[in-house]
Order: structure tokens, then sequence, then C-alpha cells
């Protein structure tokens, strides 16, 4: 019997297909599985059929429903694997299936396509340009290394022709897709052993003979990054019914090499940008660990109740809902899983207030001590370098560091401070109260004096945690090997944490490696919000040095984001309802719609006129049931962790974003405000890197700041 394979490519589509042809594909396939290979050649329905002037002589038509055609790879050779790797309608299939070629790629032996066509023709068009350019872009690489790259005769004619980054872009979606990444790489300064290491020794099989093999199966079975074998017929059955989620299946070489490696000596920290699979690499990661012994205990944690939420379903998806697995994961919050180990020890629960009582009961001690100092100041003081360094008295006080602070504090104010502490923590005891931050130093106290509970520790979103959660987490594993597997992405820092990792026991040194590939938005949008961040620098996850975004990329493409100003709100409004008609128009499900903007406030306006012209909403406030029908409104908080078909940033109007209360002054603590305004800038980059196709950021009045000058 024939066996069958699905292409990455098919996948992309499948989703957005409707269900009368998704039902075909499911009927189409389970032919393929029945019949022998010369009864499917014969057979009526499935309508097998060569393609006229293909490039690639393997190509093959099927029938779906009377308008769709499957596009498939049939084997040529005596294998009998077939690959379906489209489904579009009728001419487009014909057209699409003419173009391409399949081939194996000889240094990584995997299976890619290419716009043969196109690039014949592109590639003298931009030869002729380039005898002009002062440079080109490959000019320092020489053929041969290219060729041990796995640049094959036609996509080096291409890569020689090339002048810039912008013109390799020009052919992202033309060129095969290991040989691309080997350019782009290249494009951006790595070198070629560095090439090597990353994109291809990941991918090829370790036990690769010399010479490639050119048989279909073992190309496609040395191409598990983007190929997925089924082997019988419920496995059919199951990936075809249930909402595919490819990131369970194919991970991507970097992302395989950092979620599968069988050990590691100590912490590792994985960053890279927004949409580079970060969360999907450690929920491999979970995964990993727990296969690798039958009783081990692990915490997977993150920084809000919604993102926990999130965890928990999607890791409930990658162990198949299996009980016993699940149950050695707790999956939780940092803040709660803290507040559980100080009730379990002390037997009752302590009650952390909310930032807006925090604030009142600051404001309180400085009135009722008279104190020279703004709440504001006061209340980063306890954050930053108080708790920040687990500063337990007015001695350890007096001799601390306020590295990164503003103002210097001689010892007398720095005893008026701590005064103002020791009244602001006098006042919550009163109240029969604490902090989050107080029960983490609490719980990292308690778990210090016990045996660890975990023997690993997952954290995503890591870029977010104060030095007091890092020592929660630090205390519930014993350090060794594998004791923490850290992701996060310091260009997504939104809370205003600063962390040092090696001061707190957590050295990630040799274990840190980057995530470049953007699964989720396309390059427009990814450029585009990677502009906003240009003219500043992020401090790295680890602490030390700045992070940085380069090599960042995506295979994906689309229209560029929109971004817009109107003169009134109620115009920016009537906008918006424009466009989220434009989009429901073009076949996008209500919630694969977001719309956000900087605070509840500005999002009940834009809700009451979705409203008002029929268009149903759901405010997403923690987490929402993904089949609940409505377009989402968030925050842009609230947008982390979340992703859309298409977003619309509301409100990126100056004085709101970056949000002017917010702010300290620059003259009160000038690194303070520069945070501020680094964190509110990050904001804007979250909330816009959430979109996957369309993205338009608009603004009433004034344009924010942030926003880069129109072109
Ligand atoms: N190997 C993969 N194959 C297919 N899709 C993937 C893969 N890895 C990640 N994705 C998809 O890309 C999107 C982003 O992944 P993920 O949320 O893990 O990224 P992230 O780096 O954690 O993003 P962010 O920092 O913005 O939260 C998701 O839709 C995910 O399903």
């Amino acid at each position: 019997m024939p066996r069958l394979a699905f292409a990455q490519s098919f996948w992309d589509g499948y989703e957005t297909l409707e269900k009368p042809v998704r039902a075909g594909v499911r009927k189409a396939m389970a032919k393929f599985q029945a019949l022998t290979a010369a009864e499917l050649n014969a057979d009526k329905g499935l309508h097998l059929e060569s393609v006229e002037n293909a490039r690639d002589r393997r190509m093959r038509t099927i029938r779906i429903t009377d308008f769709w055609r499957g596009v498939v790879l049939a084997p040529d050779d005596s294998s009998d694997l077939f690959l379906l790797v489209h489904v579009l309608p009728h001419d487009d299939a014909y057209t699409w299936a003419a173009k391409r070629l399949y081939s194996a790629n000889t240094a990584t032996r995997g299976l890619e396509v290419r716009d043969a066509v196109a690039l014949d023709e592109l590639t003298p068009l931009y030869e002729t340009a380039s005898r002009k350019a002062p440079k080109l872009l490959f000019s320092g690489v020489s053929d041969g290394v290219l060729r041990e790259l796995g640049i094959d005769a036609q996509v080096l004619r291409a890569a020689r022709s090339m002048a810039d980054k912008a013109q390799l872009e020009a052919f992202a979606t033309l060129l095969p897709e290991d040989q691309l990444e080997v350019l782009q790489y290249l494009a951006e300064g790595f070198s070629p052993e560095e090439v090597y290491r990353d994109v291809v020794a990941v991918r090829r099989p370790v036990d690769a003979p010399p010479e490639p093999v050119e048989d279909l199966a073992t190309v496609i079975s040395n191409t598990t990054a983007r190929i997925r074998l089924v082997t019988g017929p419920q496995e059919l059955e199951e990936v075809l019914a249930k909402p595919f989620a490819a990131w369970r299946v194919f991970l991507h070489p970097s992302q395989r090499r950092v979620a599968l490696r069988t050990s590691y000596g100590g912490p590792v920290q994985v960053t890279g940008g927004p949409g580079t699979g970060k969360t999907v690499a450690a929920l491999h990661r979970v995964k990993h660990l727990l296969g690798r012994s039958p009783d081990s205990r692990i915490l997977l944690t993150t920084y809000t109740n919604a993102l926990a939420a999130g965890l928990r379903d999607m890791l409930g998806l990658l162990l198949e809902e299996d009980e016993h697995l699940l149950a050695r994961v707790d999956v939780t919050t940092v803040d709660a899983y803290a507040n559980g180990v100080v009730r379990q020890h002390t037997g009752s629960a302590p009650k952390p207030v909310g930032d807006r009582d925090q604030r009142q009961l600051w404001e309180k001690a400085v009135k009722q001590l008279a104190l020279p100092f703004q709440d504001r100041f006061l209340a980063q003081e306890y954050r930053h370098v108080v708790l920040g360094q687990d500063i337990r008295d007015l001695d350890g006080y007096l001799a601390a560091s306020r590295r990164g602070r503003g103002t210097g504090l001689g010892a007398a104010r720095r005893e008026l401070v701590w005064s103002g502490v020791e009244r602001f923590e006098k006042l919550l005891q009163e109240r029969g109260a604490t902090t989050h931050l107080r029960v983490c130093a609490r719980a990292a106290d308690l778990l210090a004096a016990g045996p660890t509970p975990y023997d690993h520790v997952v954290v995503d979103e890591a870029q977010d945690l104060h030095p007091a959660q890092w020592r929660v987490l630090r205390a519930a594993v014993a350090p060794g090997p594998d004791d923490l597997f850290l992701t996060g992405d310091p260009h997504q820092r939104i809370y205003d944490s600063r962390v040092t990792l090696g001061s707190l026991g957590i050295a990630t040194a040799g274990r840190s490696f980057r995530l470049r590939l953007n699964y989720r938005s396309t390059e427009e949008i990814l450029v585009w919000s990677a502009r906003l961040l240009a003219p500043v620098s992020v401090d790295a996850l680890e602490g030390e040095g700045a992070d940085s975004l380069a090599g960042y990329r995506s295979l994906l493409h689309g229209r560029r984001p929109e971004a817009g100003g109107y003169t009134t709100q109620a115009e920016e409004h009537t906008a918006l309802v424009e466009r989220v008609r434009a989009w429901l128009g073009e076949g996008l499900a209500p919630h694969e719609i977001g719309v956000c903007a900087r605070f509840n406030l500005a999002l009940d306006a834009a809700e009451a006129r979705l409203k008002a012209a029929g268009i149903p909403v759901v405010r997403v406030k923690g987490q929402v049931a993904a089949q609940t029908p409505g377009i989402r409104l968030a925050t842009m908080h609230a947008m982390k962790g979340l992703e859309f078909r298409a977003v619309s940033v509301l409100g990126v109007t100056t004085g709101t974003v970056p949000f002017a209360r917010e702010i300290t002054p620059l003259e009160a603590d000038a690194p303070q405000h520069e945070a501020d305004l680094l964190r509110e800038r990050c904001l804007l980059f979250v909330a816009c890197t959430r979109a996957r196709e369309a993205l338009s950021v608009s603004w009433s009045g004034q344009p924010s700041e942030f926003l880069p000058a129109q072109e």
C-alpha cells in the first residue's frame, strides 16, 4: 500500500479551507491508504493526473471536490511514499504545480521546493542590475563554500545576482527552504562555520552517507522539520480531524536542538524575538524531561494567570491529555506557586494586595511620616532595591548598592527611606495583607529550609520575573544538571524587572541559545515592528550586556502594516469598524481579529462603537474560550501570549503611548524615566507582534513619539 506524508505547506492552508473541502481532503487521503499504487493511478474518483509542462516530473494533482485539487508529489522510483503538498482551487493548483521543483538538499539532505520558473525569470533581471552595483551581497563567500552549505547551481546563480538584503527578501518565497536560510544567515553576517553548525548540521542526519541518496522516501524521512509522515488510517483520521497544531510535530532544527538535547550541565537560557517558538520549545522540553524518568516532577511557570492557563492547554495537547504525565507537571505562575508554598507551611493563605492598594499605602506612609519623597519613588525603591536585593534591615539598606537608581541617597536620607519602608510594611500588616513579592521572599526562605520539591523548573516569559520571584524558582530545584530551562525575550519586558541571573545562582554562560525564525508574523509585520525598537538597546535576559534582534526573520510574506492618523477618536473608531468589516469580508473569523489599546477606558469606547455596528465583541481579561464568537478586545498587557490573524492597535497617540501617568518625570529620576519609557515602547512592540497576517496601527491627534517617521 502507498504511504502518505503531509508537507507543512499543506498544513499552512488546511485550517482556512472550508468544511466540505476539508472533508474532501479526508476522503481522498483515506483512498490513498486503501488502494495499491496501480489502483490509485486508475481510480476515477481521485483522478490522479500528471501536470503538463511541469518542472518536476513527479507532480500530480488529485480531485478533492469539483473545484479544489490537491497537489501531490508522487514517487518515480521504487519507493511508495506520496507527499501531499497543497490544496488549491483547480486552476491555481495546476499553475502552482507546474512551476515548482522539489529537490534534495546536498548538505542537509532534506526535501526542498523552489519556484523554478520565477527563479529563471527573475535572476537575469537582477544579474543585469548587479553589474552596476558597487558591492554584491555574497561577494565575501566563495562558490565552493556556498556549495558545501548546500547551495545548488540555480540558487548560486540567483545568489550571485543579489546586491543587498532587500533583494534576497525579494527572492525569499521562490528559494528552496534550507538554501534560503543559509543565505539569510550569511547575509546577517554569520560566518560559514556558524551557518554550517546552526542550519546544516542540525538538520543533516547523523548517519548521512557521503553521497546524497535521491529516493523520495529517504529524502522525505530526512525532512522531519517540514514533513509529517502518517502511518495508519487511525493516525490519518486523527491528524485531519483535530485542529492541527503544527508546532506539536514540526520542530524547527534550532528548536529541536535546544528542546530535545538529552541533558544540560545546569541552567539553560533560550532567547528570541516574538513568535520564534520559545513557548513551543519550553513545552517540548517539558515533554522531553518527562520522558527521561518515570517519576520526576516539573514546575512549568510563567508570569500571568492567563499565560499559565494557555501553557496548561498547550501542554495538554502536546501530551495528548495523558493524565499520568500531566500529574507530574505543575503549571502555574510564580506568584501562585509562592502563595501555595507559604500556605502549605503556615496553614494560612497570604492575602496579597494589588498595585492600587499598594500605591495608597505608600501615600499614607509618606503623609504619616511627612517624608520628603514622592510615594512613587518609595514604591520603586522598595521594588528595585529592597526586595530586589532581599534587604531585611536598615544596616542592609545602608550598605546596599543602588546601581541603576537615579538620585544618590546619603545615610540620613536612607534612614528616612527605611522608616517609610517600615511604615508601609506595618500598614500592610495592620490590614492582615502583604504583597506578591513579599510572599515570594517568604516562600524562598521556606523552600531553602526544606528539601527541593522539583527535579526541573521550566520558565516561559522569563524576561518579566523580579529577583524575588527568581529566588523562589532557584530554591524550588537543586542546582545541577537540567535544573532550570528559561525562555524569554528581553524586547518584550513590560513589567520593569531588573535582574542579574548570575547573582541569583542561575548561571547560564555556555548554555545560552537564540531562536531567530519567526513562525507567527509575516516579514513585513516583523520588520515594521522591529523598527519601533531601533532607537533603543535592551538589557540581555541574564542581565549582563545587551540583547539584539540580529538575524530575526520570517519566511512568511504578506501586505505591509498600515499606520494612519485621525483627527478625532470618533473618526478613528469609524475607520476601525470599516477595517474590521473588511477583514471579516476577506474570510477571517471574528475570533481571529484582535483589537487593542493602552488601557481599558479606551477599549470601552471602541467596544461600544463596534457593538453599535453589529460586530460581536469579546473583552479579553484572562483566558477566553477559543471558540467564543466575537472579535477580541484587549489591553496591550493582556495581548501578551495571544496571537491573531489581524490586529488593530488603537490610540497610539502622544500622551497615551507612552502613557504619561506611568512615566517618572525626567527631573525626578533620569534612569527610572528611561526605564519607564522603554517599558512602554516594548509594550507597543508586544502588541504589534501579535499579528500574523495583517497589522494596523492608528492614532487620533498627534502620533506617539515611538512611531517611526512616516514614509
Ligand atoms: N516548529 C513550529 N512549527 C510550526 N509552527 C510553530 C513552530 N514553532 C512555533 N510555531 C508557531 O509560531 C507561533 C509562535 O510560537 P510561540 O508562541 O512559541 O513563540 P514565542 O517565541 O513564545 O512568542 P512570544 O515571545 O511572542 O510570546 C505559534 O503560533 C506557534 O504555534
